[in-house]
């Protein structure tokens, strides 16, 4: 694929959940499954290695042959592609960007350095040996809600003048004075907020979602998306139910069952049902939601969200 610019990566992006078999290995057949659907789906991209494809418990080997799979079937289909080259250690996230160069992905997403929370400057430092590292392609800053350093207004307003390399981000979204404190780089950075959010972050001039409604449904998500886009209030209305089912069944799943992000994904991801094969279970060491609670929470989305199933 041609590397994207910020004003042309939007939309509704598809995260590669990590399929994984009771003895911990990967499903590399289930992957590829994966990959295929989400093409057929038509959704506006499909990235790897974000939460849900589990990119802190793979080795060099399966991170690899993950993204290899990825890009010879996006290429091939002409589908847009992000790799995440991320790792909690910058040297490995750097090793495995300049490996995965070769599959020409639209854009490379990583997180920030981990260990220690880094400093301003030691960001800045970190985002120019890999933005010069990626080129002609460019950075997606993934800046999580439980990342140890979660960058200001101010801060992105550095880091796109000091780092042309960064094309946009992927960051939990804000109140309405965070997003009057963004608009300035609403023209020069891609600002990608949480799936379930989608319609209020595009209303406040946010571009798309790395999504995680596309993990209950990719084909409703991408719907979804061009709702919002075609008809605002349409989309905002549809957007109120999304919301709300999300606050009532899969949010439950990190506040009241104390699991992780990646977690929730999977589960609203077994809930949707799209994928036969896929289960709840992350890599060791993390837990995971048991089968019922997905399929129950399958039920209620069927039963308040139908429109997602169709
Ligand atoms: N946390 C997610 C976002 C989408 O569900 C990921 O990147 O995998």
């Amino acid at each position: 694929m041609n590397p994207l610019s910020s004003s042309e990566i939007r939309g509704n992006w598809a995260t590669l959940l990590l399929p994984v078999r009771p003895d911990d290995s990967i499903d590399y057949e289930l992957l590829s499954a994966e990959v295929d659907y989400f093409i057929t789906a038509k959704v506006n991209g499909i990235y790897s290695n974000g939460s849900a494809g589990e990119f802190y418990a793979q080795t060099e080997d399966e991170f690899d042959k993950i993204n290899a799979l990825l890009a010879e079937k996006c290429n091939a289909a002409g589908m847009s592609f992000q790799v995440g080259a991320a790792h909690p250690c910058a040297q490995t996230a750097r090793e495995r960007l300049r490996r995965a160069k070769a599959l020409r992905p639209s854009a490379f997403q990583v997180t920030l350095p981990d260990w220690f929370p880094p400093t301003l400057d030691e960001i800045l430092r970190f985002l120019e040996v890999m933005a010069v590292e990626a080129a002609p392609i460019p950075l997606i800053v993934y800046n999580p809600p439980h990342a140890k350093r979660k960058l200001t207004p101010a801060e992105w307003a550095k880091v796109a003048d000091r780092v042309a390399g960064v094309a946009g981000m992927k960051v939990p979204g804000g109140d309405e004075a965070w997003y009057e404190a963004m608009r300035p780089l609403m023209t020069r950075l891609s600002i990608f907020i949480p799936g379930h959010f989608l319609h209020v972050g595009l209303g406040h001039g946010a571009h798309g979602a790395y999504s995680n409604v596309a993990c209950l449904s990719p084909k409703f998500a991408q719907r979804w998306y061009e709702l919002c886009v075609s008809d605002p209030a349409a989309g905002a209305a549809l957007g109120k139910r999304i919301a709300a089912f999300w606050a009532g069944n899969i949010a439950p799943v990190i506040t009241q069952h104390g699991l992780s992000n990646m977690a929730a994904d999977k589960t609203a991801a077994v809930a949707g049902g799209w994928l036969p094969g896929l289960t709840t279970r992350l890599r060791w060491p993390y837990g995971f939601a048991p089968d019922d609670l997905a399929r129950k929470i399958g039920a209620t989305a069927r039963a308040e969200l139908p429109e997602a199933f169709i």
